[in-house]
């Protein structure tokens, strides 16, 4: 290894499922010749990563375990077959690590849904370390001009939002719910949207959160989904002629209001499926979803292409990120936060403290 790059490093660490995440030195890796090692200086902290501590989803992680899926750093070694990342670039180590390239879907750039793809922080190590790996083919190529705090939480939730936006076709000057608003999925989703050309109702909790959502990212309506006595009525009604929001982008992390969406999206709207709580279920009455035509979808991060087209958003000034900023060594404090869902918008971790 080259002289610059330490043998050790500081990581958080989970040795099995449930935690807790332990702040300690690990070894460096090597890069191998399609990877390259990515000095990571910021990583955003996705509910995802809490999920994986959690041991929430029908799918096991690796053990011990380095989370963490939104690590913007500098690429400091390369592979020989990586060949067009340079060292010294600035790059994002994304949910999706590496893929086949080869299967039916990454054809057609459909790379999410490769059944080899490797998961940063989840069945390979992530971005909670201070240098990480990924597939030199898969890294997000980061503007030099962007900032690496401020850019690392579009590396999943932003990735992530822009891309259920498009799956939900809703169309310039039309309204789209946005659910779990006031989290870091939901307020990128506002941002995203608001620079699409859509008009944005928020659906989340307490006044920090619809503060946020009305004065800082623009909904023009906020409902508490803990105060309000008829959710279902009260999206409807905030809609311009009451039929209800085109589409629904569902980012929260509870069951109910998966159960809730098919009832309030308008006529021939779609409903866009992102978050992941546990165990969880969709619902719609068959009666109500035919005769109102409804679409119901899941969308799964985005391609490498989303990945470009949601970072040049952000370059072009359109995405404001609200974020606040803590050391690598406070992770377990964040997730205790999101555990009682008290996050308005993303904390991100400085790796060097
Ligand atoms: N599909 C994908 O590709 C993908 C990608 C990234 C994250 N996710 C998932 O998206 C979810 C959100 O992630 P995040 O990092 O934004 O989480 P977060 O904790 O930052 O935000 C979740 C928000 O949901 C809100 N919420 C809880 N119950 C609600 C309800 N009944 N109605 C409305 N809002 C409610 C919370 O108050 C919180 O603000 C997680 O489950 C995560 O795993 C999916
Ligand atoms: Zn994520
Ligand atoms: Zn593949």
């Amino acid at each position: 290894m080259s002289q610059n790059i330490p043998e050790k490093q500081w990581a958080q660490v989970i040795e099995k499922t449930g935690g807790p995440v332990e702040y300690k030195e690990i070894p460096v890796q090597k890069p191998g010749p399609d990877e390259v090692l990515v000095n990571i200086k910021f990583s955003g902290v996705c509910h995802t990563d809490l999920h994986a501590v959690n041991g929430d989803w029908p799918l096991p992680t690796k053990l011990p375990l380095v989370g963490g899926h939104e690590g913007a750093g500098i690429v400091v070694a390369k592979g020989e077959l990586v060949q067009d990342i340079e060292i010294g670039d600035h790059a994002g180590v994304k949910w999706i690590n590496g893929s086949c390239l080869a299967c039916d879907f990454c054809q057609q750039s459909d790379e999410p849904l490769c059944a080899k793809a490797l998961l940063s922080g989840y069945t390979v190590d992530g971005s909670f370390q201070q240098y990480a790996i990924a597939k030199g083919a898969h890294v997000a190529r980061i503007p030099k001009e962007i900032p690496l705090d401020a850019i690392s939480p579009v590396l999943c939730a932003g990735i992530t939002v822009y891309k259920g936006l498009k799956e939900s076709g809703a169309r310039p000057g039309q309204t789209v719910a946005i659910v779990g608003a006031g989290g870091g999925l939901g307020s990128l989703a506002q941002q995203y949207a608001k620079a699409m050309g859509l008009r944005t109702i928020a659906i989340d909790s307490g006044e920090e959160k619809k503060k946020m959502c009305l004065e800082e990212l623009g909904s023009h309506a906020f409902i508490d989904f803990a105060t309000s006595k008829n959710v279902v009525k009260d999206v409807q009604a905030a809609t311009e002629d009451g039929l209800g929001p085109h589409a629904v982008i569902l980012v929260a992390v509870n069951e109910k209001p998966f159960q809730q969406a098919a009832e309030y999206v308008r006529p021939r709207g779609t409903v866009i499926c992102i978050g992941l709580p546990a165990g969880a279920y969709l619902r719609a009455p068959v009666f109500e979803s035919v005769i109102k035509m409804i679409t119901i979808k899941g969308s799964y991060v985005g391609n490498r292409k989303d990945t470009s087209e949601a970072l040049e958003f952000y370059r072009r000034g359109l995405i404001k990120v609200p974020y606040k900023t803590v050391g690598l060594s406070e992770l377990q404090k964040v997730y205790d936060l999101m555990h009682e869902g008290k996050i308005a918008g993303r904390y991100v971790l400085d790796t060097s403290k």
